[in-house]
């Protein structure tokens, strides 16, 4: 990968600040879709006409859509947008509904409550949703927003099993070396004692921007 592929959008920051609005939204409504599908036990004619609606729903969806995934993209204003990552697209009814807080250089942390859609061993969080939430915050913990990271390495200890419901992410760098950031995480649930332990070498790939004052790293920290 090059940052080439980044895609430059002429599109205002107003206007994205509008329309990511709009189909979050829609994005939010999905994710009550997939939770009411797992968990319904309504008859089976009932199922059927349900998928008759949905169907015509994604149709009038597939009316406009982009040729390929959505990308990160960035306009002129700095202002950066990627509507379907895994963890925090905003327009992607796959990533739990998180918002990650970054509190002070070299951490970050998010709260997010995990429903049934994300289920591994009965009542438990899967291992790799939480390797998926761990991996993102990680690299935001290593990124700053101020340049670019990749997971290079990710190592996860697994305590004990963390139950579906809230659940919070903390992490923080733990040191740096040239282009290689280390950071450790723990993801817990409720009663506040880490579940998962992760230790993650994250780096800057040699083809990234290495002038940390260029205004580059800034527009694309948010990938
Ligand atoms: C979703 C994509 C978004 C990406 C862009 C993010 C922008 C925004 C930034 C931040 C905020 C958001 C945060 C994102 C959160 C999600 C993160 C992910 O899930 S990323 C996807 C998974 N990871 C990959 O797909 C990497 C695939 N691997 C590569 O592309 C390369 O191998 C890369 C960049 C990791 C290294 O390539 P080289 O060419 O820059 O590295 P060389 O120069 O060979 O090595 C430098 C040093 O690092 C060591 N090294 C290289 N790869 C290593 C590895 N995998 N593990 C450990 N050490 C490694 C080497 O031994 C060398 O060490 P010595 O300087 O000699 O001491």
């Amino acid at each position: 990968m090059t940052m080439e592929m980044f895609i430059l959008d002429e599109t205002s920051t107003g206007e994205v600040d509008r329309r990511e609005k709009v189909v979050a939204a829609l994005t939010d409504s999905v994710r009550d879709l997939v939770d009411a599908t797992i968990r319904s036990t309504v008859d089976d004619d009932e199922i059927l006409a349900v998928r008759e609606e949905v169907d015509a729903l994604v149709s009038r969806l597939r009316a406009a859509q982009l040729a390929g995934p959505a990308g990160v993209r960035y306009n002129a204003e700095g202002r950066s947008w990627n509507w379907g990552n895994a963890v925090v697209g905003q327009h992607n009814a796959l990533a739990p509904p998180l918002e990650i807080v970054h509190d002070g250089p070299g951490s970050a942390r998010a709260d997010v409550v995990l429903g049934a859609a994300y289920e591994g061993p009965p009542g438990m969080v899967h291992g790799g949703v939480a390797a998926l939430l761990l991996d993102q915050i990680m690299g935001e913990t290593a990124s700053g927003f101020k340049r670019l990271t990749m997971t290079g390495t990710l190592s996860l200890r697994y305590r004990r099993g963390t139950p579906l419901g809230p659940v919070r992410i903390e992490g923080r760098i733990a040191s740096e070396s040239g282009r290689k950031i280390t950071v450790q995480a723990h993801l817990a649930g409720p009663d506040g004692e880490p579940t998962v332990e992760a230790t993650g070498l994250f780096i800057i790939p040699s083809w990234a921007p290495v002038d940390e004052s260029d205004r580059t790293w800034a527009r694309f920290a948010e990938g």
